[in-house]
């Protein structure tokens, strides 16, 4: 009889520690948000990124270094007589950082602040509307979700997100969010603005390259890719980062590059955006109504490794919630991106094999994304 009474606390013991690990793992599933909603104090295990990973202070560059300005474009003078300029300068932020802000875009700022206001909104809604949108089908049209890909992440980061696929819009739209109930009007009208912005920077982009300009038409190389812009793939992430207890245990987002032309990235005031230079890490000071602009894994491969897709990661706070709308550019859902043929040469020869979209999908779900892996992929030898 002796038997049973000491085996089974035991067996209780490991069952209901099983059953909390699973619990927790359901928990982490329903994101960051709602855990602090239920009043977390301490970062989780799930959360704590090995040390190496972390944001070192160390590692952070110091923004007094010479020669260290981030680059501004200014999107009004690309309309006027100093485009030439503006022209150089947007090559050599390609060049050297992958990355610049753009102010003077255009877009109207009510439609801007709409955008970032019914995030947030969206964002406090209760954890069972919010989750009705939860998908493990990386196409669906709207997918909610947590970490940076919850299906692969050993370690999760402190960031919850909304997807949104933007096109085609009439096929889409139907299944963007109902509440709050303002927010597909707001989000497609914010949608069709950066769309716009996005097709006009990519035409200095190509012009900044060489492939047209004031002394050379269009060619139907560009023209092409111009009208596949117009008709291209776009991804809207609203990401969201609630207050970190313990900010300094993980990350917002890991280092990662973006897989697209170009990333238009819209963020609230609150500071936690960096970028990978030279090794180091660099801050990115919010500017009031500006877009960060980042070069993407499909423009490095297009331009043939001219232009590099940016290293980037964002840090958490534990004071204040941030909310970013990053918007993902690129060619039609199944075209391939290559080396433009004008950018290759017996000097330059092709660096990169050519992608695709699908391509890129079945790779992150067969793969824990990490660092550029992805870009890694496609290099030719
Ligand atoms: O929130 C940010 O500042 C960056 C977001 C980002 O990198 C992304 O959504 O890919
Ligand atoms: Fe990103």
């Amino acid at each position: 009889m002796q038997v049973p009474i000491v085996m089974f606390p035991a067996i209780m013991a490991i069952t209901t520690d099983e059953t909390k690990a699973n619990d927790d793992d359901q928990v982490h599933q329903k994101g960051v948000k709602n855990l602090c909603e239920n009043g977390v104090t301490k970062v989780p295990k799930k959360y704590i990124l090995p040390e190496f990973d972390r944001a070192d202070e160390v590692l952070q560059v110091d923004l007094t270094m010479p020669n260290l300005k981030l680059p501004v474009i200014d999107f009004s003078e690309l309309q006027g007589p100093n485009r030439s300029e503006v022209l150089k300068s947007l090559t050599s932020a390609c060049e050297k950082y992958g990355f610049f802000q753009v102010v003077n875009h255009g877009i109207p700022n009510n439609v801007i602040s709409s955008m970032i206001d019914v995030s947030a909104r969206f964002f406090e809604l209760p954890i069972e509307v919010r989750s009705k949108y939860m998908s493990s089908d990386l196409t669906a049209p709207v997918r909610y979700g947590t970490s940076f890909n919850q299906n692969k992440d050993r370690v999760f980061c402190w960031r919850d997100f909304l997807k949104l696929v933007c096109h085609p819009s009439q096929d889409v739209l139907v299944h963007w969010p109902s509440y709050p109930t303002d927010m597909r009007r707001l989000a497609v009208t914010y949608a069709k603005e950066i769309k716009n912005l996005f097709v006009m920077l990519m035409e200095a982009i190509l012009e900044s390259l060489g492939l047209w300009g004031a002394t050379m038409n269009m060619t139907e190389e560009v023209e092409k890719l111009i009208k596949q812009f117009q008709d291209g793939s776009q991804q809207m992430v609203v990401n969201c980062y609630p207050p970190c207890p313990e900010p300094h245990l993980t990350l917002g987002m890991p280092p990662h590059s973006d897989y697209g032309f170009l990333t238009l990235l819209l963020q609230d005031d609150v500071e936690g955006l960096q970028i990978q230079y030279k090794e180091k890490w660099v801050a990115v000071q919010p500017l009031a109504s500006s877009f960060v602009v980042n070069v993407g894994d499909h423009l490095e491969i297009f331009s043939n490794g001219k232009y590099r897709s940016v290293l980037h990661r964002v840090l958490v706070n534990p004071a204040k919630s941030r909310i970013s709308v990053a918007s993902l550019h690129s060619l039609p859902f199944n075209s391939m991106v290559s080396p433009s043929p004008s950018l290759i040469n017996k000097a330059n020869p092709r660096r990169y094999k050519d992608t695709d979209f699908a391509c890129f999908l079945e790779y992150i779900s067969s793969f824990e994304p990490k660092r550029k892996n992805f870009l890694e992929s496609r290099k030719l030898l």
